[in-house]
C-alpha cells in the first residue's frame, strides 16, 4: 500500500532546462568561454549544481576547470535568485498531484536543485501541492544518497515500503533504490528507459496519468 510520494523536480514536475542553461550561459559568455546548447543541460544535470557546472566548463573550453571556483559562486548567487526563467511544468503532473492528494497520499519533493531556488519553483508552480521540499543544502547529503527521501518517509511516519519515489534519472533511480522504497522512472524528462530500467525503476511512466495506476498496482500486491 502506497501512503506517500516523493519526487524529483528537475525533469520528473517541471522542465526546468532553460533556466539552468539561462544562467550558466550568462556566465560562460561573460568569462569568454563557449554557451553550451540547452539540450546538453539534460546531461550536465542531475547530480547538483556544483556538478552540473563541472561537466559544463569541460565542454565550454575550461578542461582543466580553472574558473570553477568563480563560476559556482555566481552561478549560485545567480541562480538562488532567479530559477524560474521559462521553468514550465510537465503537461498533466498537475492533474496527477491533485489525484493523489485527493487519495489522502502525503506528497514531497526531493531534489539536488540548491534548496532555495527548489522552494522558489514549487511555491510559484506548485503552491499548496506539496507537504514538504527538501533540495540540496550542507544540512543533507545529496541525492543519490537516500537521506532526502527518508527524512520525508520519517517527517511522514511511513516506512520506506509505503513510499513511491518517482524520478527521470540514473540518480534517481539509485536514491529511490537506497532508501529501499519502490521506484518509478519517469520518460517526459531528461534521460531516457534504458537508463531507468538498468539503474533499479521498477516501473516505467511514459505519462503523467500512469503513476495512479501504478500506486493502484502497488496497493494490490
Ligand atoms: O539540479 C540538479 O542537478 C538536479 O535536480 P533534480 O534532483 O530535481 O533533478
Amino acid at each position: 500500500m502506497i501512503k506517500a510520494c516523493i519526487f524529483d523536480l528537475d525533469g520528473t514536475l517541471a522542465n526546468t532546462l532553460e533556466s539552468m542553461a539561462y544562467v550558466a550561459n550568462e556566465i560562460l559568455k561573460s568569462m569568454n568561454l563557449k554557451p553550451q546548447p540547452v539540450e546538453n543541460f539534460k546531461y550536465y544535470s542531475g547530480e547538483g549544481a556544483d556538478m552540473l557546472i563541472r561537466r559544463c566548463l569541460k565542454d565550454a573550453g575550461d578542461p582543466e576547470l580553472t574558473h570553477y571556483e568563480e563560476v559556482r559562486r555566481i552561478y549560485r548567487k545567480k541562480f538562488d535568485e532567479d530559477p524560474l526563467y521559462k521553468v514550465v511544468p510537465y503537461e498533466g503532473i498537475k492533474e496527477m498531484l491533485k489525484e493523489l492528494k485527493k487519495r489522502g497520499m502525503k506528497l514531497a519533493v526531493c531534489s539536488n536543485k540548491p534548496h532555495v531556488a527548489a522552494v522558489k519553483v514549487i511555491e510559484k508552480m506548485f503552491d499548496g501541492y506539496f507537504d514538504l521540499v527538501i533540495g540540496q543544502s550542507d544540512l543533507i547529503r545529496r541525492k543519490p544518497a537516500p537521506d532526502g527521501p527518508l527524512k520525508a518517509a520519517s517527517e511522514f511516519g511511513v516506512s520506506p515500503s509505503e513510499c513511491m519515489y518517482v524520478g527521470d534519472t540514473k540518480t534517481d533511480m539509485e536514491t529511490g533504490t537506497a532508501a529501499k522504497m519502490h521506484t518509478v522512472g519517469v520518460l517526459w524528462g531528461f534521460r531516457d528507459r534504458e537508463e531507468l530500467e538498468s539503474n533499479g525503476a521498477e516501473k516505467v511512466a511514459e505519462k503523467p496519468q500512469d503513476l495512479l495506476y501504478i500506486c493502484e498496482e502497488w496497493k494490490n500486491d
